[in-house]
């Protein structure tokens, strides 16, 4: 077995020991899944990994991927699922952390499949920023973060293989009683406090109505 074999086999055997709770962070290009993230750290703990981030490094260190990596985001199109979900393991693993919000995974049917049988975690929940199209277009175009991908023809493409690959994962989760729907149509703060109450650990009924007697 060669060594990269062994190396991955290592990370899927170090995650499963730890039976991380992951919770998936999905909805359309400029939709503040990245915004939102970074406040849900800062209140509630967790660890934040961005697909697209972990690929855009991978791509920037000169690894042997990296022009396949940019191809791929020129064009708004989904990585494939082994470099990804590699990217993501090392990162778990290297963090320490047990509590992560992924961010932008799974993209289509093959991330999520691939993930699922690799690691065999299985998400808390998955957090839905949904948007109407012409919002997250202004704000793509105002992000001026210097990203490649923020102009209109690229733009264009990711909203296409949003429509066509993420929403169907979307609608799988749906399905299991797993997605928290957000309206991210709102500003940041407003936002931010309907993610509030989902993470907001819930009191127990019966441990309510024994308070409210006594
Ligand atoms: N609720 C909001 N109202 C207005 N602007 C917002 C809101 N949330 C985020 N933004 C802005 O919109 C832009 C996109 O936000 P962000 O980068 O968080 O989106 P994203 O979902 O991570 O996008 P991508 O999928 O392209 O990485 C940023 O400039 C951010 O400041
Ligand atoms: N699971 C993923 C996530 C992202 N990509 C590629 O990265 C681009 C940017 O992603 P953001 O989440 O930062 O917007 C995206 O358009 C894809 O090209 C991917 O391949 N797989
Ligand atoms: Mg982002």
């Amino acid at each position: 077995m060669g060594t990269a074999d062994t190396a991955n086999k290592d990370l899927t055997f170090s995650l499963a020991e730890k039976k991380p709770k992951v919770v998936f962070v999905l909805g359309g290009p400029g939709s503040g899944k990245g915004t939102q993230c970074a406040k849900i750290v800062q209140h509630f703990g967790y660890t934040h990994l961005s697909a697209g981030d972990l690929l855009r490094a991978e791509k920037n260190s000169g690894s042997e991927n990296g022009i396949m990596i940019q191809n791929m985001m020129n064009e708004g199109k989904i990585v494939p699922s082994e470099v990804t979900i590699k990217l993501l393991q090392k990162a778990m693993v290297e963090s320490g952390k047990d509590k992560f919000l992924i961010d932008g995974f799974p993209r289509n049917e093959e991330n999520r499949a691939a993930f699922e049988a690799v690691t065999k975690i299985e998400p808390e929940f998955v957090l839905f920023f949904n948007c109407p199209e012409e919002e997250l277009e202004r704000r793509i175009l105002n992000r001026n973060q210097g990203r490649e991908d923020d102009n209109i023809e690229t733009i264009r493409k990711r909203f296409k293989v949003f429509l066509e690959s993420s929403l169907p994962v979307i609608e799988y989760y749906k399905a299991k009683g797993k997605v928290q729907e957000i309206d991210a149509a709102k500003p940041v703060e407003e936002v931010f406090e309907a993610v509030k109450v989902i993470f907001t650990p819930k009191v127990e009924e019966s441990c309510w109505c024994r308070c409210v007697i006594l």
